[in-house]
């Protein structure tokens, strides 16, 4: 930012101000300049700050605190301040976030493409065979989803090789952080606010985040354009979620702002408690619902038995407002964004061909297994690429060696597996100096950051009556790390400081 300030001081030409904006990010902490009392100091206020704005976590080693709230409670992992980032980047994030928003909602809308993407996928991973089949079943009946809510992140790593941003992935379910993404950002301006003289970083430049309020706001409209006074948002939940505070969050701003009352279930006691009646609608424990919040569903652990998979059945057959439906999940698994990533298949969903080239700049490297060229090349340089079964949640990527060592057994084995995963292009984003505050305690260590920006999309029939970019997270983890993911124990909660 001290560069920025001077570039603002004299005319500077516009190829001077654009080279300086493509920079890289310059580290806003000078790690020697600071003395251990003075951080002592910062993480003290951010820790009571985390404690009284209600940026806590479950503390696992508190059995009860993934059921009980108010129990075995922990501040959030977080960065101590705002990792600099790039305003063009930002820009250009922010900006195609309704792009693919509307892009998801065309996918969803061509059970074929869906259906004949994910084909040799459903042959070779159950957990994604499932949910085809409900897709399938759903075709059949030719089930119309009038009223769709998307609340989506895409997450990008500037690609420090390139200076491209970079899409990591498309979410389309569970959506962590929506509550905490927009309580970091506070954390942080009002860190600066305090402390930013003697930082030389002014709290202006940490961007406004209301991830919270626009996600339950979207829900909100959900529910009025479901129209059922008396009906009520469920939050589909594991039995022990350690991540409760950022979901309660969404429900305090639907009661509290919109009069709206939560439910909290889990698959489980769907199956037991919920019922479709005549004219579709869904009700559990006798409570008509109107939308449909996942928080749970999205991995192969939330159907530990059939009961689980009856209950997404249920759901889905329901005239409720999915969020996301079926056809929503499905169309942001990885294989997706890899045949998404193929030459012409974009143009078959969008028309304007700037909203192509928007989608198109951010893609990174994305191949199917049955690309020999590829293959060759991953085998000899597997630490340039990252293998990904199709799982959500974190935990579940192939690095380096291990990427090797997969794709000669799958040669080894036959095909037949090759379609349950998809290799991409790895991104090496530029290391900045952090600091990271995990149980009470900070380290300085060399990270890596991930920003992922909301998007929030409500449609009835022909009226799009939401599509917007609605907030971000960033989250840094140690360089070290290959996988990420704060839930999984990788990364911390992080904001951006635009230079
Ligand atoms: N292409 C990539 N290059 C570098 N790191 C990656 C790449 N893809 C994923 N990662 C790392 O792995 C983590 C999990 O990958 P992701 O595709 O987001 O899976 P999940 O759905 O489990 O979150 C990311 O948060 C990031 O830290
Ligand atoms: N406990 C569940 C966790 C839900 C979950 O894992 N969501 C995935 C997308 S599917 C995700 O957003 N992962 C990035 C957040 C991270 O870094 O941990 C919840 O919070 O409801
Ligand atoms: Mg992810």
């Amino acid at each position: 930012s001290f560069i920025f300030h001077l570039n603002l001081r004299k005319p500077a030409p516009l190829r001077c101000a654009s080279s300086l904006m493509m920079e890289s990010p310059k580290p806003i902490l000078d790690f020697e300049k600071f003395d251990d009392g003075f951080v002592q100091k910062l993480v003290y206020d951010a820790l009571v700050w985390s404690s009284l704005h209600g940026l806590v976590v479950g503390d696992k080693t508190h059995q009860r605190s993934g059921t009980v709230p108010g129990v075995g409670m922990m501040h959030a992992p977080i960065a101590l301040l705002p990792t600099p980032f790039p305003e063009s980047y930002w820009n250009q994030a922010c900006e195609v976030a309704p792009v693919f928003n509307e892009l998801v909602d065309r996918i969803s809308l061509d059970g074929k493409f869906i259906q004949d993407s994910l084909s040799r996928t459903k042959k070779a991973d159950v957990f994604t065979s499932r949910l085809l089949e409900i897709h399938s079943k759903m075709l059949e009946r030719n089930k119309r989803e009038d009223i769709r809510l998307g609340l989506h992140r895409s997450d990008y790593m500037l690609d420090e090789e390139t200076k491209s941003l970079l899409q990591i992935e498309m979410n389309t379910i569970s959506c962590s952080f929506p509550g905490f993404g927009r309580l970091v950002t506070e954390l942080h301006q009002s860190l600066l606010r305090s402390h930013g003289d003697h930082l030389g970083l002014d709290s202006e430049r940490v961007p406004r985040n209301a991830s919270t309020s626009q996600f339950a706001d979207a829900m909100a409209k959900a529910w009025l354009e479901y129209n059922n006074p008396r009906a009520v948002v469920m939050v589909v939940v594991q039995p022990d979620e350690r991540n409760m505070y950022d979901q309660h969050w969404l429900s305090s701003v639907l009661r509290e702002k919109h009069n709206i009352v939560t439910i909290r279930k889990s698959l489980a006691e769907v199956e037991t408690e919920g019922r479709v009646h005549e004219d579709g609608t869904l009700t559990v424990g006798g409570q008509a619902v109107s939308v449909v919040y996942y928080r749970s569903g999205y991995t192969p652990r939330d159907y530990p038995s059939e009961s689980e998979w009856n209950a997404r059945l249920l759901i889905e057959q329901s005239s409720a407002v999915k969020c996301p439906s079926i056809a929503y999940h499905l169309a942001g698994t990885k294989k997706i964004q890899q045949e998404l990533a193929k030459p012409g298949v974009l143009e078959r969903f969008m028309d304007n061909k700037d909203d192509v080239a928007k989608l198109r700049k951010c893609f990174a490297g994305l191949w199917s297994l049955d690309d020999p060229e590829i293959i060759k090349k991953a085998i000899e340089k597997p630490e340039l690429f990252v293998m990904k079964p199709q799982r959500e949640g974190g935990g579940n990527n192939i690095y380096g060696d291990d990427v090797r060592e997969n794709l000669l057994r799958l040669q080894r084995e036959g095909e037949e597996e090759n379609a349950a995963y998809i290799l991409m292009q790895r991104i090496f984003p530029k290391v900045s100096n952090v600091f990271l505050l995990r149980d009470g305690v900070y380290h300085k260590d060399q990270a890596i950051s991930e920003l992922g920006v909301y998007g929030a999309y409500l449609r009835n029939k022909e009226r799009v009556i939401i599509n917007e970019q609605s907030g971000y997270l960033m989250r840094t983890k140690v360089s070290s790390s290959d996988e990420g993911g704060v839930a999984a124990g990788y990364a911390v909660l992080d904001s951006i400081y635009l230079n």
